[in-house]
């Protein structure tokens, strides 16, 4: 099956001039080498692993990432679809869908094969167009089919996210799960959360406010409501995140749970950390049968 989808793909990409396909271990990886920047994105999971330009990586991939048949990458951009985090905590509108008690966390979007439906390229951009048609799980009887386009350039990365609703009304939680590289999590800062309110997971989930920038100094686990663009700061690094997401996970493991997690380095939590652009708990999003909802993430560098 893997071989095949390989094959296709080759196939398909032949006449492009940017894109080309390679097996890692069990997974067929999309590359792109523009003359201006460059990528790697998974076909399962419809995975981003890397955007770069002139050197810079944008993304954060684990050292010890697997590439396996249904598991997803430590590392890139995961899609958490159809709901975020454990199941159980997501709003009544979403667990509806949700049967027994097996659910994976962040749902099966990231781990099931995608399909690539366009590719547009040019002088300036690439643009890649993947969907994933009449998803299903044993713990989800939801009815709705899932698109994502990535467009890259050499100034910006933007994720477009859109979920279809089929024959019946459906409620979703989602998140764009973006792993950002740091040199130095304790001098990486988050701006743009100023005041905002946040459900703190690490503490009984009680709702605070945010005062001044979000700083790394423990295990982080907070849910975020957003209303501002982000800015991203880290030694030598400043990224803006915007979006039409009305929330944000902004998470760092710290070393305990570090040393717990899969396919991690006991010290990545030192040069990582995730700002997850989502519509979860009173953001979840619900559809009429056939309406559709796109949920966007935009990455523009601006380091000097
Ligand atoms: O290991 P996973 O399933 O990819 O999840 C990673 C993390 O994802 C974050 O979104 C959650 O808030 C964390 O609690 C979780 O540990």
């Amino acid at each position: 099956m893997t071989l095949q989808k390989y094959n296709s793909l080759r196939d398909q990409l032949s006449d492009n001039q940017y894109l080309s396909v390679e097996m890692r271990d069990a997974l067929p990886v999309i590359l792109v080498r523009h003359t201006d920047f460059s990528a790697d994105l998974a076909i399962q999971g419809a995975q981003l692993l890397r955007f770069a330009i002139q050197n810079k990586e944008w993304l954060w991939l684990s050292e010890t990432a697997e590439y396996k048949t249904g598991t997803s990458l430590r590392g890139g951009i995961p899609i958490c679809w159809p709901w975020f985090g454990n199941a159980a905590k997501n709003p009544s509108s979403v667990t509806t869908h949700i049967t027994g008690d097996n659910a994976p966390a962040h749902g099966f979007a990231r781990s099931q094969d995608w399909s690539l439906t366009s590719v547009t390229e040019s002088d300036s951009d690439v643009v890649l167009g993947l969907s994933l048609e009449n998803p299903a799980h044993p713990a989800w009887n939801g009815d709705a089919s899932l698109k994502l386009e990535v467009s890259m350039s050499a100034s910006a990365l933007t994720l477009a996210l859109t979920t279809i609703a089929g024959q019946k009304e459906v409620a979703i939680s989602q998140a764009l799960h973006t792993y950002f590289p740091t040199t130095d999590i304790n001098q990486t800062s988050i701006a743009g959360l100023e005041d905002e309110s946040y459900i703190d997971a690490l503490d009984g989930w009680a709702t605070k406010t945010q005062t001044g920038p979000v700083a790394f100094v423990d295990e982080t686990d907070r849910i975020y409501t957003v209303s501002r663009d982000l800015t991203l700061q880290s030694p030598g690094s400043t990224m803006i995140l915007s979006g039409n997401n009305r929330t944000a996970i902004v998470w760092n493991p710290w070393i305990d749970k570090g040393a717990r997690l899969s396919q991690f380095e006991d010290d990545a939590w030192k040069n990582m950390f995730c700002i997850e652009s989502a519509d979860v708990m009173d953001a979840a999003v619900t559809l009429q049968p056939g309406e559709s909802h796109t949920l966007r993430m935009t990455l523009v560098n601006r380091s000097i």
